[in-house]
């Protein structure tokens, strides 16, 4: 299949063509920019090296959809709620990596991003793609609204106690931390050096935008689920994201029994990890790869849930899923390009 990539210079565009190199049903066939036709990749990035680059051609639909049978947006928000409508009506797969076809009500998303929404036609046929509980939808998908990273580190550890109403409705706090690479490429203020090096910064308090995706989500698991408070953090290293999920328990429960409940809900997930009683994930343990580990405990004491999850923001919270879905969508081998270990150390 013929592969388009448009935002190819940034940092979840450039971690796509890293997979699709080496996918054996996959050929790039063009990749595109809004301000960089006419350069070849390696110019921006040395390490793809000269012979692996392609030249970067401008954001023409007609000829995008002339010759691509799947494209991929790894644009920011506000550009694929353009695009993505023009694409579809010229017949192509969509799979897109920003938040514009997240969340099924357009008023929600403007209120949080700020931005006009996609045309309520086309954002009705976006499937949001957590591989892991929206297969089906994905298999008969013709647009795919790749989940953000800290939504894919929080639901997948909140979906077995969310949808086996183990946890009391208005409960659920999330802590997460994420790596600089998960603001993209972009050169800001709150990213660079000195403001993140040696330090630790909260950011977007109540006001992130991933809150409406998470709970839009958990509502479509338990209509009973009440508002979240979920807090990020900005923390000096380059990729990763850990959540840490708190939640009251409605009865009284063991690390052991939880540890069962998260192995048998992915037992059939090529990606989802589940550590041993006691045991907890750490970033690096899933460093480049498209794994999401998650450690699960029970305080006796409190009768309180701690759920412990992370992945790469840039593979299993943004290109790796991407990949997954394309699998997925196209009736391939989920797991097709994706089956390596993390880097480690
Ligand atoms: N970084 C991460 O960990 C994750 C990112 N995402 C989402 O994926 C998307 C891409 O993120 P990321 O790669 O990190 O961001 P980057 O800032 O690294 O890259 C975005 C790219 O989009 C292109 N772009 C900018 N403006 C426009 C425009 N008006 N029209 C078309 N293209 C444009 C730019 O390339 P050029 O100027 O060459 O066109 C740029 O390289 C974002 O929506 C982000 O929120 C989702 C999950 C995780
Ligand atoms: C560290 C950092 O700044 N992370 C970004 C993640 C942005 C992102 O992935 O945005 P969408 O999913 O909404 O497209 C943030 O918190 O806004």
């Amino acid at each position: 299949m013929k592969i388009a990539v448009i935002g190819a210079t940034g940092y979840g565009g450039v971690e796509l063509l890293r997979f699709l190199q080496h996918h054996p049903y996959a050929e790039v066939h063009s990749i595109h920019s809004s301000s960089q036709d006419g350069i070849s990749l390696s110019e921006i990035y040395p390490h793809i090296g000269q012979n692996e680059a392609m030249i970067l051609e401008s954001i023409d639909v007609e000829q995008i959809t002339a010759t691509a049978d799947v494209v991929f947006l790894a644009t920011p928000p506000g550009v694929s709620s353009q695009l993505t409508p023009l694409l579809m009506d010229g017949g192509v797969k969509v799979i897109d990596l920003s938040g514009d076809f997240r969340i099924k009500d357009g008023r929600i998303y403007e209120a949080w991003y700020k931005k006009t929404a996609a045309p309520n036609r086309y954002l009705q046929k976006a499937v949001y793609g957590l591989a892991e509980w929206n297969k089906k939808e994905i298999e008969d998908a013709v647009m795919i609204a790749n989940p953000g990273c800290y939504p894919t580190a929080t639901l997948l550890g909140l979906a077995p106690l969310v949808q086996n109403d183990l946890i009391k409705e208005d409960s659920i706090i999330i802590d997460a931390k994420s790596g600089v690479s998960g603001a993209g490429r972009h050169v800001s203020l709150s990213t660079h050096f000195s403001e993140t090096n040696e330090n630790v910064k909260i950011y977007k308090v109540n006001e992130h935008q991933h809150i409406p995706e998470i709970e839009q989500m958990l509502w479509n698991w338990n209509e009973q689920i009440k508002p979240i408070t979920f807090s990020t953090h900005l923390i000096p290293m380059t990729r990763g994201i850990m959540a840490t999920i708190y939640s009251q328990a409605k009865k009284e429960l063991s690390t052991e029994m939880l540890v069962d409940l998260y192995k048998t809900s992915y037992e059939d997930s090529k990606f989802v990890r589940i550590c041993e009683p006691g045991n907890y994930p750490s970033t690096k343990e899933v460093y480049g790869s498209n794994y999401c580990d998650i450690g699960v405990a029970y305080d006796e004491r409190t009768g309180r849930i701690t759920v412990v999850s992370v992945i790469d923001n840039l593979v299993k919270g943004a290109a790796g899923q991407a990949i997954q879905n394309l699998n997925i969508m196209m009736g391939i081998e989920e797991d097709t390009g994706l089956q390596f270990m993390p880097i480690y150390p």
